[in-house]
């Protein structure tokens, strides 16, 4: 049977249909959504819950024409299946297929490309404001969650949008949830814990002063009390926003079509800044989604009738994450001033279970990397050894953070850097891929990446001893299957390790390019070539004796890295190399100069050549010819 869903080629459909078949819209959207995910996996419970409210919106608005910017955008699923893109739906976040987020190449419905979050009061606010320039009347709205409303950039768009007065909607969806249960203050005030606890408190200590009045104490109290419920009401969130300048409607059901259609037609009048309200549930209509919210935030493929995944994968290799997390325990558990901090990010990075050992150690800042920074700046200052555990990609909002709160002052801060490099079906905006190049030449940090578990354990020991600013990174992912450190030693900083020994040249690796070095190394031996290779372990400081001496008797250098291409690792050994007044061929394998789409991780590491057979090709075409012919496999 033809479904409503695949009469709807784009929102000009959706608008044609009857109130009533709206409801089956919704539903078939979310059989859609949850049996996508199912196979690739992806954001499943943020879209679930805003089925009903994109279904508003595109009655309501005049898209591609109006604009709808999502936050962060692991929400706009529906939003996809509404615009013209139900055929390609398929491919979502896999391999050249479909962006598991809003994307301005892949539609003209998408007004506004993301991944980051909390951007996009600000990108509304300067749509608004260009329209206004241009002359246009088009209608700007910006979708974001409660958990992106903790990040200081949405205060920074909602304070200058209160000051612009452009027309402008901003919908607040409010689940409560960011990834794990929201925090902080803001929260308990949009979810009105604080309107109660706050009045309450009001109340007893005005009844308490009032009662000690002479004379008409007991009169006073009793007015008080009569003016209790219009205080009440008084006390709600809007007062927040409209402190900021806006006219604030809400909180509504955000579930509710008619109530969010009609309030949206409403709200496209005002000529000026307006926040909508809307409480929602995070993973509504699909069960195992509402029960476990952590879990269906982003999920990978699952039983679409139980919600079971697969536990992970197979192999007795442990993820990164989990050596992190466990030795980072091990090592607090050692040394009671190391604290752990995360952006929003509990589960992710790992410190869930930091935070379950040591609550009073543990800090979730919300969506603020900025802050998480410099507020472990402040913890060093008082003696602590904080450990900030932020990917990669989003480590990038806090990088003057990172420079004048933290490197300037040689503040003992530990950054863990989940997910660096490639990090498979997330795509583009969160690669790993530039960290070794923005935080290597950065004065006192110390910057080092593992080539295994064992040593990221070693690593992150040599961290917890050293008086100032270190950075690790480590991929998304398993290690290479070696048993882990009881007892973990210290490393010497700086001090690279020479793996294999050769003369006919030289491979420097880092990280996980590391153990394609070693494959490549063994691959070339067997056709009578052999190389030496080196692990440098430390970005920062290089081990320029053990490179040079090296060097020294290599006819040639590969490097191979999983960052940039430009300023990483690669540049730092050309650098090296520079310096000390060589000349010789440098070969550099890593990521090119380009933004790198989605696909696993395999597919991204073939595509781009961060492997032991492109090592051999270079190694190759460097080799003089009267080497032995042999076979590129
Ligand atoms: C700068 C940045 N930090 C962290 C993240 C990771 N992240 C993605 S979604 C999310 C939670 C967002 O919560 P909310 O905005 O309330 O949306 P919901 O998932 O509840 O719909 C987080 C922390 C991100 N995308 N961007
Ligand atoms: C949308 C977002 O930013 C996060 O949900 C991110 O996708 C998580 O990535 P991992 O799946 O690697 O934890
Ligand atoms: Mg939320």
């Amino acid at each position: 049977m033809e479904t409503l869903l695949s009469q709807i080629k784009s929102p000009a459909d959706l608008k044609k249909l009857e109130k009533k078949q709206l409801l089956q819209v919704a539903a078939e959207l979310r059989e859609q959504i949850v049996a996508t995910v199912a196979k690739n996996g992806g954001h499943l419970g943020s879209s679930l819950g805003v089925v009903e409210l994109t279904i508003a919106l595109h009655r309501v608005f005049d898209t591609p024409r109006d604009h709808i910017i999502w936050d962060v955008g692991h929400q706009a699923y529906a939003h996809k299946l509404l615009t013209g893109r139900q055929d390609q739906f398929g491919s979502l976040r896999q391999f050249n297929g479909m962006s598991g987020f809003p994307k301005r190449k892949e539609s003209g419905y998408d007004s506004f490309g993301v991944g980051h979050s909390s951007t996009s009061i600000s990108a509304a606010l300067g749509m608004a404001a260009g329209r206004d320039i241009c002359g246009d009347d088009n209608k700007v709205v910006a979708v974001i969650g409660d958990g992106s409303l903790t990040a200081g950039m949405a205060f920074e768009g909602l304070n200058h949008a209160g000051d612009l007065k452009k027309k402008l909607v901003v919908i607040l969806n409010d689940n409560e949830m960011s990834i794990s249960p929201n925090v902080g203050a803001l929260s308990s005030f949009l979810s009105r814990k604080m309107t109660s606890d706050t009045f309450i408190r009001f109340k007893k200590e005005t009844e308490n002063l009032l009662g000690y009045v002479p004379g008409i104490g007991r009169d006073l109290v009793n007015l008080a009390k009569r003016a209790e419920e219009s205080l009440k009401s008084f006390m709600t969130p809007g007062m927040l926003f409209e402190g900021f300048g806006f006219d604030y409607f809400g909180p509504i059901d955000g579930h509710n079509i008619e109530e969010l259609v009609a309030t949206l037609r409403n709200v496209a009048q005002i000529n000026g800044p307006v926040l909508l309200h809307i409480l929602t549930k995070k993973g509504k209509g699909y069960e195992p989604a509402e029960l476990n919210p952590p879990k269906f935030h982003g999920v990978g493929p699952f039983d679409p009738a139980t919600g079971e995944t697969n536990g992970g994968k197979a192999g007795s290799a442990v993820a990164y994450t989990k050596v992190f997390s466990d030795t980072l325990i091990a090592l607090a558990q050692q040394d009671e001033r190391i604290v752990g901090i995360t952006a929003a990010m509990a589960e992710g990075t790992g410190l869930k279970k930091f935070s379950e050992a040591f609550p009073e150690r543990f800090f979730d800042v919300g969506i603020a990397e900025q802050h998480a920074v410099t507020f472990a700046a402040g913890l060093a200052c008082q003696g602590l050894r904080p450990v900030v555990a932020i990917y990669s990609t989003f480590m990038q909002r806090a990088y003057d953070q990172v420079i004048h709160d933290v490197c300037l002052q040689n503040l003992p801060v530990t950054f863990a850097l989940d997910r660096c490099g490639l990090v498979g079906a997330d795509g583009p905006t969160h690669h790993g891929s530039f960290d070794l190049s923005f935080l290597r030449h950065i004065p006192n940090l110390i910057l080092a990446t593992p080539r295994n578990e064992v040593e990221l354990q070693r690593i992150m020991k040599t961290a917890s001893t050293v008086d100032g600013p270190f950075a690790y990174r480590y991929p998304r992912g398993n290690g290479v299957g070696l048993p882990l450190l009881d007892e973990i030693e210290v490393l010497d900083v700086g001090r690279g390790e020479l793996l294999c020994d050769g003369s006919d040249g030289l491979i420097i690796a880092v990280g996980d390019m590391v153990n394609e070095a070693l494959i490549a190394a063994q691959n070339l031996s067997e056709r009578g070539l052999h190389l030496a290779v080196i692990d440098a372990r430390f970005i920062k400081p290089l081990d320029a004796d053990l490179i040079l001496s090296q060097v020294q008797k290599a006819p040639f250098v590969v490097t191979a890295e999983e960052n940039s291409l430009q300023g990483g690792f690669g540049s730092s050994v050309l650098e090296l190399i520079s310096d000390a007044g060589m000349t010789l061929p440098v070969e550099r394998i890593g990521i090119p100069d380009r933004f790198i789409g989605q696909g696993t991780q395999a597919e991204l590491r073939t595509q781009l050549g961060l492997s032991s057979a492109e090592i051999v090709k270079r190694v190759l075409q460097l080799t003089p010819i009267d080497t032995p012919k042999v076979q590129v496999s």
